[in-house]
């Protein structure tokens, strides 16, 4: 099994000092960045000009995590500047297929994401042109919401698709991970966790990513 990524998201961060608030997390296997644009999600925070300054002072790669209705139109954008990984989401990508490649070719990551009322099984074809599956685990928007369990036989089916694909596309999860739910998270087969507020909300960062981390990894992840 692959040691879990615990990818620490900015929306809980204080948006006035993102340079030092990156610093805090520099043990981290990513950052995720949630860009919302206040139409695919009832929500706004941030586009390209302060990714590409995030990227210039950032001491761990970029994960971005796109809730925009028109993703065919801004995904390249984030892959151009030089974002690790491009998430879209499934609802808001008229021709996902076209726009996998398109990150390939500007040499991101491509990830797809899927909102919780939406079945994973019409997507499952896609898996060999990604490189990450992402389960949300609240209805996007905001940070701090309750870990959905619901979600967890979603997260297994994923995981088994993956694993009969060879096993190469991640699984991520996002909302309302903390040390108690990225257990079940990760027992369901899920090893890409996004935590916002258990992360950010924590007197010590870096020690709340090193004990999301080992939860995570005695789950089995
Ligand atoms: O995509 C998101 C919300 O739409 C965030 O990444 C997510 O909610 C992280 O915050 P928390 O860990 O506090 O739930
Ligand atoms: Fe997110």
């Amino acid at each position: 099994m692959p040691q879990p990524c615990i990818h620490p998201s900015i929306l809980s961060a204080d948006f006035v000092n993102l340079e030092a608030e990156l610093a805090r997390i520099a043990t981290a296997d990513a950052v995720h960045v949630d860009v919302m644009d206040n139409h695919f999600v009832p929500n706004l925070t941030l586009g390209l000009p302060v990714v590409e300054r995030l990227l210039a002072v950032s001491p761990v790669p970029l994960d971005v995590h796109l809730m925009i209705e028109d993703a065919d139109r801004w995904a390249a954008g984030y892959a151009e500047l030089g974002c690790e990984s491009v998430t879209f989401h499934a609802e808001a990508a008229r021709a996902p297929l076209k726009l996998a490649r398109e990150l390939h070719a500007h040499g991101a990551r491509a990830g797809m994401a899927l909102r919780p009322a939406t079945p994973v099984e019409p997507y499952l074809d896609l898996l060999p042109e990604l490189d990450m599956l992402l389960i949300m685990t609240v209805e996007p928007g905001f940070g701090g919401q309750a870990f959905l369990d619901v979600m967890l036989p979603k997260i297994r089916r994923a995981a088994e698709a993956i694993r009969a694909g060879g096993g190469r596309v991640a699984l991520q999860v996002d909302g309302g991970i903390t040390e108690e739910t990225i257990v079940r998270a990760a027992e369901a087969g899920a090893d890409t966790f996004v935590a916002g507020s258990a992360v950010y909300g924590a007197g010590d960062p870096e020690a709340a990513i090193t004990a999301l981390r080992r939860a995570a990894h005695d789950a089995g992840s």
